[in-house]
């Protein structure tokens, strides 16, 4: 897996995808999620593949654990390089995961890393601490779901850039830490609470970084990849 920033190709379709790719003359490494996923299904993974991109296939699975590991074992064969599930739905569903993808994976083919989700980066601590009812700190919750994922197995967790490092000391510099909610320096947050930039995401222990509109939405989307990469070090 490379060290790109990862583009969340939040589109409605294909040809918005397509339009979008077509601007850029290299391989990438793209995140396809619900939206899309639901419009066009598995059919993308194949084109976008196609096109030489690397694809993080963020489903964010939670259920019961037979059927999270029956799921996994289908989205095993699509070849997706990441994949993820919610630390929410617990240990045995998690170990569920990682069973149906290593069983799903084609002889010969690498497994695809899985991951999984802490406290949405869309999460505050006292929404979290109200809605959840949580009795912990932000950080506290995320460090819980993180010890929880690497006892389950998993290759790392999606989380902000806010908890990487101390992610990063409890569980290992291997242990993925994933930071969506990058914004670039006076960008506006949308509905994202826990943000930072591309350069204080590489600072502060982002093993990879995901961004979505600061991209996507740009006026120009190939010189704000190559700032957001130029921050990032790639
Ligand atoms: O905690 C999470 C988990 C996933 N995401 C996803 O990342 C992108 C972020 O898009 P932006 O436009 O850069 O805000 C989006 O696809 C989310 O579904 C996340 O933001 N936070």
């Amino acid at each position: 897996m490379s060290n790109k920033p990862i583009i969340a190709l939040d589109f409605p379709g294909e040809k918005e995808v397509f339009t979008f790719l077509n601007h850029f003359d290299e391989p990438l490494f793209v995140k396809i999620g619900m939206e899309l996923y639901y419009q066009e299904g598995p059919t993308i993974i194949e084109k976008v593949k196609e096109a030489g991109h690397e694809i993080f296939l963020d489903l964010k699975l939670h259920d019961i654990p037979n059927t999270v590991k029956s799921a996994m074992k289908r989205l095993a064969g699509l070849g997706v390089d990441l994949v993820n599930v919610h630390a929410a739905g617990g240990r045995a569903m998690m170990e569920g995961a990682l069973e149906g993808l290593e069983a799903g994976t084609p002889a010969g083919k690498t497994r695809p890393s899985l991951i999984a989700v802490t406290q949405l980066t869309s999460t505050t601590e006292e929404q979290m601490q109200l809605e959840q009812k949580i009795n912990l700190s932000l950080l506290g919750s995320v460090l819980h779901y993180a010890e929880l994922t690497k006892h389950a197995g998993l290759d790392g967790v999606v989380c902000s850039v806010h908890e990487a490092a101390a992610i990063r000391d409890l569980c290992g510099e291997s242990f993925l830490r994933v930071t969506p909610g990058i914004r670039l320096a006076g960008g506006e947050a949308h509905d994202q609470k826990r943000i930072a930039t591309p350069d204080g995401a590489k600072k502060d222990g982002s093993s990879l970084i995901v961004v979505g509109r600061a991209i996507t939405g740009a006026q120009d989307p190939v010189s704000a990849y190559r700032n957001v990469s130029k921050l990032w070090g790639e």
